[in-house]
């Protein structure tokens, strides 16, 4: 497996030249989710296709300076799960690497990241559009894999894709969850383990909700089940239209409940989907 951390390096990589390049964007601190991200796109790629890894911790699509100080950075354990999985090869740069210092052109969505955590963390998505725009470039892959867990941001994705015309497929792939439910995240381990076991409680929560068939239901008893810990601090709660991800009053089309929460500094999301009741829209 190669490695590039530069911009020449990974374009001598790819020179030798091949249909299908796969990439899987991360921010490393692998886990099990990532794990299986790549092992989707080894499948899609065959044995002829490339797959490639990006491990970058995104400095401009980060809200808080904490945040990104203290986001982990393990990269020879990535790398062996990078192999494990089945990349042909990982791009892991330094941010002085990825961005001109006189750097003017953000990508900017303008509908989808109003809400969840485009409201919440302002600038994110318009990080993240940038930063796999050029990584999209970078690595001239035909198709890309991203997880369902970070749901407004797939639904972002495929939106720059559209509208700006780019010629690379999107792979989704659903959310891996501890054996309690919790949703995999780089940041849980960041979380001391009284936090750890209270953020059980966003997945029963989300889950412990769907039963209901209204709206306003669903939002009480997904608040009382999360707020039950003294530690747990919302972000936000909110029922959003599944496709246009913005508020939805009541359930009479396919909506999402999406949740972001911190226990301490650290932030979680999850969310889930809630099915149609129109009887009661
Ligand atoms: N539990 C998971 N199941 C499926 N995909 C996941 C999971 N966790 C992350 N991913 C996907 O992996 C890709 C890289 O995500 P990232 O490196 O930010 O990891 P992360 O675990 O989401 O970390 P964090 O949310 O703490 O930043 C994204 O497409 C993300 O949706
Ligand atoms: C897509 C991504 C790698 C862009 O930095 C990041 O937002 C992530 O890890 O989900
Ligand atoms: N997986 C989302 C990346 C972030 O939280 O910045």
């Amino acid at each position: 497996m190669w490695i590039a951390n530069t911009k020449p390096q990974l374009r001598n990589y790819l020179s030798s030249g091949s249909e299908k390049i796969i990439l899987v964007p991360t921010m490393g601190a692998l886990h099990p989710g990532h794990a299986s991200l790549i092992a989707l796109a080894r499948e899609h790629a065959g044995k002829d296709g490339i797959v490639i890894v990006s491990i970058f911790v995104n400095p401009i699509q980060f809200d808080r300076s904490s945040d990104l100080e203290k986001y982990p950075r393990p990269l020879a354990e990535d790398l062996e799960i990078c192999e494990k999985y089945g990349a042909d090869g990982v791009f892991a740069p330094e941010a002085n690497e990825v961005y001109f210092p006189d750097r003017s052109i953000t990508v900017t969505e303008k509908s989808l990241s109003e809400n969840l955590c485009g409201a919440t963390r302002p600038g994110h998505f318009d990080g993240v559009c940038t930063v796999v725009l050029k990584l999209f470039n970078l690595t001239k892959c035909t198709a890309a894999v991203f997880g369902e867990k970070d749901f407004q941001q797939l639904a972002i994705i495929r939106r720059m894709v559209r509208d700006l015309d780019l010629d690379v497929e999107i792979i989704p792939h659903p959310t891996i969850r501890e054996p309690d439910g919790l949703a995999m995240s780089s940041r849980n381990t960041r979380l001391t383990p009284e936090h750890r076991a209270d953020a059980v409680r966003i997945f029963k929560a989300l889950s412990a909700a769907r039963q209901f068939t209204s709206a306003f239901d669903i939002f009480a008893a997904a608040k009382s089940h999360i707020e039950a810990s003294d530690h747990a601090k919302i972000d936000y709660l909110s029922l959003v239209d599944a496709n246009t991800l913005t508020p939805a009053p009541d359930l009479s089309a396919p909506t999402i409940l999406a949740c972001a929460v911190f226990y301490g500094d650290v932030r979680l999301i999850d969310h889930i989907s809630i099915p149609a009741h129109p009887q009661n829209s």
